[in-house]
């Protein structure tokens, strides 16, 4: 039976990130994507140029037709917006006992720009992030969850401990903000798990987040743990990056079907 896997999200004009980048790593991974966009926005790989919010109510409707039809077995959330989306999208996932949540605290474009207003920062922290199977903050979104900067490796360990003391779920710091080394930190259930990996010199990565939490969620669906699933996902996630595809005139956008051949 075909796994399906949901992604609750933005668009992405560009195709590199949010809803595109998910349904590209959904579908790559053979599994059955389904989407309830939260955002369209206008963008490329040099920035985002406009947002245009659905409403809480049209957002909550996507997600009435998705669980009373064919139900996810993983769902992923990425861009939420605003705090009404926030409280609608928590009060289905919990009338639906939705499984394998993957939250991607997604704050703020690679470009810079804003995707969470301000006064949304406090729903997604106290009512979002303890729905996660696992979360997955990079670099400054852990930072802002800790409440302290992160220089270090040491720095991850003591930020992941300290968001831990309020989510039940794992905690994934990405470390693809450093310049050397992009190892990410899982930490679940008292205990660290390290995922190595060497920087690769490609200054492509837009939708990197979005892809990994996308994997994630793809491997939960099959039956992994959560550990396991994070391995794959970085295996795949560096494959993506590794095949170098070079498009747009900014941070363009992963070669999400590096591993499918058709042809
Ligand atoms: N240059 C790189 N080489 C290898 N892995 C990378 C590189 N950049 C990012 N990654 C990996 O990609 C994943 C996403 O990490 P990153 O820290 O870039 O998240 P992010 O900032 O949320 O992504 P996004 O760019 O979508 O906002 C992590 O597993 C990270 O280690
Ligand atoms: C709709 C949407 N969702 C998420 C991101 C984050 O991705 P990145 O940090 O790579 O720009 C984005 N740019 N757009």
């Amino acid at each position: 039976m075909i796994k399906k896997v949901l992604t609750i999200a933005g668009s992405d004009s560009s195709g590199g990130a949010g809803i595109q980048a998910d349904i590209k790593t959904i579908t790559c991974h053979k599994m059955y994507a389904m989407s309830a966009i939260t955002a369209l926005t206008a963008q490329n790989t040099t920035g985002v140029y406009g947002v245009q919010e659905a409403t809480p109510e049209f957002v909550g409707q996507q997600i009435d037709c998705i669980f009373n039809d064919i139900r996810p077995d993983a769902v992923k959330i990425g861009m939420v917006s605003s705090s009404k989306i926030i409280k609608v999208i928590v009060e289905k996932l919990k009338k639906y006992n939705a499984e394998s949540i993957v939250v991607d605290p997604v704050m703020v474009a690679t470009s810079g720009s804003p995707l969470l207003e301000k006064e949304a920062m406090s729903t997604l922290i106290n009512e979002l992030l303890p729905m996660g199977t696992v979360i997955t903050p990079n670099i400054p979104e852990a930072e802002i969850l800790c409440g302290f900067k992160i220089n270090e490796q040491d720095d991850m360990l003591r930020a992941a401990k300290k968001i831990a003391t309020s989510i039940k779920g794992g905690v994934l710091i990405k470390g693809g903000h450093f310049s050397n080394t992009a190892d990410d930190l899982l930490y679940i259930d008292g205990k660290e798990v390290w995922y190595k990996q060497e920087k690769i010199y490609n200054e492509n990565t837009h939708g990197t987040g979005c892809t990994l939490s996308s994997a994630i969620a793809c491997n939960l669906a099959d039956g992994y743990s959560i550990e396991d699933s994070i391995r794959n996902a970085k295996s795949y996630i560096t494959g993506a990056l590794k095949a170098g595809l070079n498009l747009g005139k900014g941070s363009g956008p992963l070669e999400h079907n590096y591993n499918i051949k058709i042809k």
